[in-house]
């Protein structure tokens, strides 16, 4: 068994990816960090968790987690991550972060969305980490930055219809909507029962900070500068994002179009599924799931493409998306512990 640790196992993800663990074959948590749990059995503060895991929470302190671990996954808020990965990285671990600290090539424009970067010498050689696009280079990675979850349900569908010309990469338009689980576990008062409850609103409408990291992998895609229009939106559910993305087609491309050139890109891939035609993605037939569901359909009337993606925002959307990388850069089968199928009503 491979030891791997966690800092920041009493969030959404922390206790996601301790879920995915225990059904893992080659995978042994060795320790895992809260500082409100510290010292306190995992398996009582999270019942579901009962019998899987038999360690208790220690301190966020990254060299300690290092010790004895082949890998650790970074299930912190974005700062806490750069300021424990150096360490982590010194002491000979890997590193899966599934904070945004890593991800955005430009450290300006991280910290222009972000904070200040305590790391910038470290993201030369961190690995974007979505497999179906870099899986060379993620195999071969020590630091691996796993995409945001509302970034992986933009990405899949886009990125090989610009590779391919298929759509304009100028006016572009997601519009996404995301489960509760989205925004952590930590107490806030928009996302209490009574406000969350039968609702459903749009926020970040000035921009949000997954806009540049989608900027960046899409223009890379495109070979120009891509500019998106983005609008996240807060479901009254737990797990799960739905995106629905408007492009203009080039070159006459149609819904089979697309359809072929996303076969081409994915018809190999374990976790990517595009749906056949009258058939659209939901996010329930893909909850718990490491796998994002692809439809597409053509407006008659503006003649737009409009593509659709289904995914769990705490699966495919994090901890999956990380157990993904870490199975790649252990040199371990990429769909290990991540087999599940979904739960139907
Ligand atoms: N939720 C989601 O769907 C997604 C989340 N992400 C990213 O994954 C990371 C974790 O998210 P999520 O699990 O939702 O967050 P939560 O708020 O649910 O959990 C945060 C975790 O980080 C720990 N933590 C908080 N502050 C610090 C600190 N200064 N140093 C070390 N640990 C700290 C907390 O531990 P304690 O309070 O016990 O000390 C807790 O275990 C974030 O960077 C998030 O942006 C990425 C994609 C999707
Ligand atoms: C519903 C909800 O609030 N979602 C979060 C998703 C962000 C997230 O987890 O993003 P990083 O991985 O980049 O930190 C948000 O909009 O801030």
């Amino acid at each position: 068994m491979i030891p791997v640790a966690i800092m920041g196992g009493s969030g959404y993800t922390g206790v996601e990816l301790m879920r995915l663990i225990a059904g893992h074959p080659e995978l042994e948590l060795v320790a895992v960090s809260s500082g409100q749990f510290k010292g306190q059995a995992v398996d009582q503060v999270f019942g579901a968790l009962e019998g899987a895991v038999n360690l208790s929470f220690v301190d966020h302190d990254a060299r300690a987690l290092a010790q004895g671990a082949a890998l650790v996954f970074l299930a912190v808020p974005h700062k806490a991550a750069m300021a424990a990965a150096p360490d982590l990285l010194a002491a000979g671990a890997k590193v899966v972060d599934l904070s945004a600290d890593f991800r955005i090539h430009d450290v300006a424009v991280y910290e222009k969305w972000y904070a200040p970067h305590s790391a910038p010498e470290l993201l030369a050689q961190a690995v974007y980490g979505l497999p179906e696009f870099y899986r060379n280079q993620v195999k071969g990675a020590q630091l691996v930055a796993n995409p945001g979850c509302y970034v992986t349900s933009v990405l899949v569908p886009l990125v090989p219809l610009l590779k391919a010309g298929l759509v304009e990469p100028q006016g572009l338009i997601a519009d996404s909507a995301s489960g509760v689980s989205g925004a952590g576990r930590s107490a806030k008062l928009g996302l209490i029962h009574g406000e969350v409850h039968e609702n459903f609103k749009a926020y970040a409408v000035d921009g949000h900070r997954h806009t540049p990291e989608m900027e960046q992998e899409l223009s890379l895609a495109a070979g120009a500068e891509v500019r998106l229009t983005f609008t996240p939106h807060l479901l009254p559910m737990d797990r799960g994002i739905l995106s629905t993305i408007y492009a203009r087609p080039r070159a006459g491309a149609d819904a089979e179009a697309v359809r072929a050139c996303w076969q081409k890109a994915y018809g190999e891939e374990p976790f990517v599924r595009v749906l056949p035609p009258g058939r659209l993605p939901a996010t329930k037939e893909v909850r718990g799931t490491n796998r994002v569901q692809l439809g597409v359909a053509v407006d008659p009337r503006s003649g737009l493409i409009k593509l659709f993606s289904a995914l769990d925002n705490l699966t495919k959307g994090a901890s999956g998306q990380a157990m993904q990388n870490a199975n790649l850069m252990l040199g371990l089968d990429e769909t290990a512990g991540l087999r599940e199928l979904a739960l139907t009503p």
